[in-house]
């Protein structure tokens, strides 16, 4: 007999089975759970003697279910993020199997033996109609042997179906229906493009780098406009001609369209797109696709991290600083350390033969602007930097100009309209960036100094002037607007803080023979919405792009030639300690867009703070510069990359449970803690205080921030979670999220 440790689909509780039969780690199964037929994951094989429970009480297995088991590697990936992230098999299991199976099981009849009919026909009801029906009714069940209660019931009157039962015509059983059946899809002959694309010197050399290269994680740090996704290409389609397959991640699957037009161009049915829209059934095609090796190359956001390629050679997470990598639920993973871990994993489970090398995965992070951590790891020598200095064909990088917003009132300086109107005459086209949406950031009460904020979050309501409404942007509130303040009745609402709304107004007004359009996630709900944009404005059919930071990365037209940034400073105010880091990203990302093709590009940033070092190293390009100064205080402070930071958010719907508990909590986790690590403030553990953004969608919300040096990390870890757990068991109230290495602080 062998015994499993086994989780049940839907549920949060691991179980043990046995089972005469040999399973494997990642199969699925079916058993018996509280008198239902459940789907279940096997997670480990246990030994009878580790057993703690009674084992004549264990139940056994029912069967093996008939769907793809999820490989090894992936199991390993699995448990890996569970601990790392504090979490659980429910929530991670969720993340890497897609379109979760749904396991229905209905009751079936088996045909058992015919109705006598002679013997029948003694009955109280023999009329003729009856006779009919018994006839039917064996003819059609020694025909099918086997067919549900339902279908059944649909054929026959309840009535005869109920007789069968009573004289054992037919018996009935439980039996299992999976909603899974896949059509097989037929694999088409491969139809890689055959258009040789000619690297540039600096791209062959980093190409080859990274081929014969002993390391398995890169950081591509090309410059914008020097060539980074032919270098992908060229690796992918190589690799691929060998049998090999990649996983290519992007930020947003939907603000991607050109590089997903330009992969799928390039390798046609080879590409699976994995994006959140696909449905269940979808999700699941697509999955039994890879896994069996159809599909080779995968695209696709974060999740497509868990993509079971078979084969994998390459994993290439594009423009790798940004935020989108990191998932703000449980699981809270980022992608990066999930796709190294992955890598790692795999390449340590190699056979060691002469084959090898060429079989071990490489992760290669790409970015104009890296992460300083990813950067961090590349200066220690955990990671091999490759870089291109160059942009393709050596077009320039934009100039800079830097515009004091000190010296004017309104959103546009002069000297920004004057290069619009340069631009528009010429026929080239400009990009201008505002990092919020929305008409108005706020409104503020002349009168008595009322903000309108959401009655479920501690958060200012946005004004849209489009359909005159108020929003909140966490929780999705929308109130009409009448005018007047709620609280004093004054008419008197002043609009404070611009957003892409409002300047595309300004913007029409000052420019009306311009075609403008505007880019954010309230004009852009859907992805064919997007596409229509980009395609349009490639074309030339609009003059001025304005959006949000959406807009500032990837994009490639050869005709922008002035990029606009409307206001530097607003990410650079957030209280995070990442936000000057972020307003260099952005800035550089956005300049990177000006002076792609053959003409020369410029940039205007207009900004309150043009004194402050990061709008200075923007503008001399000077990430080095940047990223030194940036580091003295991260060490200076402990942050990350030297310290490592877990924010804890304990939340409720009333306001005293949650600050009371999180003190609580904290208390024990200090407690704890004070046995294994002293505190100082390079290990340290902060006050329970209220979130930045303390109420959201009406759960009042405290954090506690732990800052610890590495080295203690785990042992932190460790105490955090025992603590939580058990706290959260008896406080059902309370909902306490873990996040391990933060990205949002808020
Ligand atoms: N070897 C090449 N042959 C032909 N065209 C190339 C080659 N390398 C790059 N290009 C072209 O140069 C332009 C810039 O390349 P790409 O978009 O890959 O830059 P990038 O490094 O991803 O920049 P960013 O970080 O700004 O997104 C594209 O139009 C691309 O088609
Ligand atoms: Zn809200």
């Amino acid at each position: 007999m062998y015994y499993y440790e086994i989780y049940i689909e839907n549920n949060r509780g691991i179980y043990t089975y046995k089972s005469k039969e040999k399973y494997e780690i990642g199969q699925w199964c079916i058993v018996n759970f509280i008198n239902r037929y459940k789907m279940g994951l096997i997670l480990a094989i246990t030994e009878e003697s580790k057993i703690q429970i009674d084992i004549s009480k264990i139940k056994k297995i029912k069967e093996a279910a008939p769907v793809l088991s999820i490989p090894d590697n992936l199991m390993q990936l699995i448990k890996w993020i569970r601990n790392y992230y504090i979490s659980d098999y429910y929530s991670v299991i969720k993340a890497v199997y897609p379109g979760a199976l749904k396991l229905n099981y209905s009751k079936k009849a088996i045909y058992q033996k015919d109705f006598l009919e002679n013997e029948y026909l003694i009955g109280e009801d023999n009329s003729e109609n009856s006779l009919d029906e018994i006839k039917k009714f064996n003819d059609y069940m020694k025909k099918r042997k086997e067919v549900t209660i339902a279908t059944l019931k649909k054929n026959f009157s309840s009535k005869i179906v109920e007789k069968a039962i009573n004289e054992k015509v037919i018996s009935i059983e439980k039996k299992v229906i999976l909603n899974s059946k896949i059509s097989k899809g037929e694999k088409k002959k491969s139809e890689i493009a055959e258009k040789e694309i000619i690297l540039n010197d600096e791209q062959q050399k980093a190409v080859d780098t990274i081929k014969n290269s002993e390391n398995q994680i890169f950081l591509l740090k090309g410059i914008t406009g020097s060539g980074k996704t032919e270098i992908y290409i060229n690796l992918i389609k190589e690799s691929l001609k060998q049998g090999f397959g990649s996983i290519f991640l992007v930020p947003e699957i939907s603000l991607t369209v050109q590089m997903i037009q330009r992969l799928e161009e390039e390798f046609h049915n080879e590409v699976a797109i994995l994006h959140s829209k696909l449905t269940d059934k979808e999700k699941r095609e697509e999955w039994t696709f890879i896994r069996n090796g159809e599909k080779k190359i995968v695209i696709g956001a974060r999740s497509a991290i868990f993509a079971p390629v078979q084969n994998l050679k390459y994993i290439i997470v594009d423009e790798e600083h940004e935020n989108t990598y990191k998932q703000e639920n449980n699981p809270r993973y980022h992608v990066k350390n999930v796709a190294i871990k992955r890598a790692f994993l795999q390449n340590d489970n190699l056979e060691e033969d002469e084959t090898v090398k060429s079989k071990k995965i490489k992760v290669i992070l790409g970015s104009a602007t890296p992460s300083f951590e990813t950067y961090y790891q590349a200066q220690q020598g955990d990671i091999e930097l490759v870089e291109l200095t160059k942009r393709y064909k050596n077009a320039k990088l934009p100039k800079f100009e830097v515009i004091d917003l000190n010296e004017t009132a309104e959103n546009f300086s002069e000297k920004l309209l004057d290069k619009i109107s340069q631009t528009l005459k010429k026929n080239e086209q400009a990009i201008l960036i505002l990092n919020r949406k929305a008409f108005s950031n706020l409104l503020k009460c002349k009168d008595c100094g009322n903000i309108p904020t959401c009655p479920n979050c501690s958060i200012s309501l946005n004004y849209y002037k489009y359909d005159n409404q108020l929003k909140c942007h966490y929780c999705g509130y929308e109130t009409q607007f009448n005018s007047t303040c709620d609280e004093c009745g004054s008419h008197k609402m002043r609009q404070i803080g611009a957003g892409t709304e409002k300047i595309e107004e300004e913007l029409a007004g000052l420019f009306p023979s311009a075609r403008i359009v505007r880019v954010d996630s309230e004009s852009i709900k859907t992805k064919q919405n997007y596409e229509k944009v980009y395609n349009d404005f490639k074309n030339h059919k609009y003059d001025i792009m304005l959006g949000t930071q959406i807009i500032a990365k990837g994009l490639d037209f050869s005709n922008v030639t002035l990029v606009g940034i409307i206001n530097a400073d607003i990410i650079l105010n957030f209280p995070d300690f990442r936000a000057s880091e972020k307003t260099f990203q952005l800035l550089t990302q956005a300049s990177g867009r000006a002076g792609r093709g053959e003409k020369d590009g410029e940039v205007i940033i207009q900004t309150f703070n043009g004194e402050n070092d990061v709008i200075k190293k923007t503008i001399e390009s000077d990430y080095e510069g940047y990223y030194k100064n940036e580091m003295i205080i991260r060490k200076m402070l402990n942050y990350p990359p030297f310290g490592r930071i877990v924010i804890l958010v304990i939340s409720a719907t009333e306001e005293n449970l949650a600050k009371e508990k999180a003190q609580t909590l904290r208390k024990e986790i200090v407690k704890n803690i004070d046995t294994v690590v002293k505190l100082t403030t390079n290990n340290f553990i902060s006050d329970a205080f209220k979130s930045p953004i303390y109420k959201i969608n009406g759960r009042y919300r405290y954090q506690i921030f732990f800052k610890f040096e590495r080295e203690n990390i785990l042992k932190i870890k460790k105490i955090i979670k025992k603590c939580a757990g058990k706290f959260q068991k008896t406080e059902k109230k309370l909902r306490i999220t873990i996040d391990v290495d933060p990205i949002n602080m808020m």
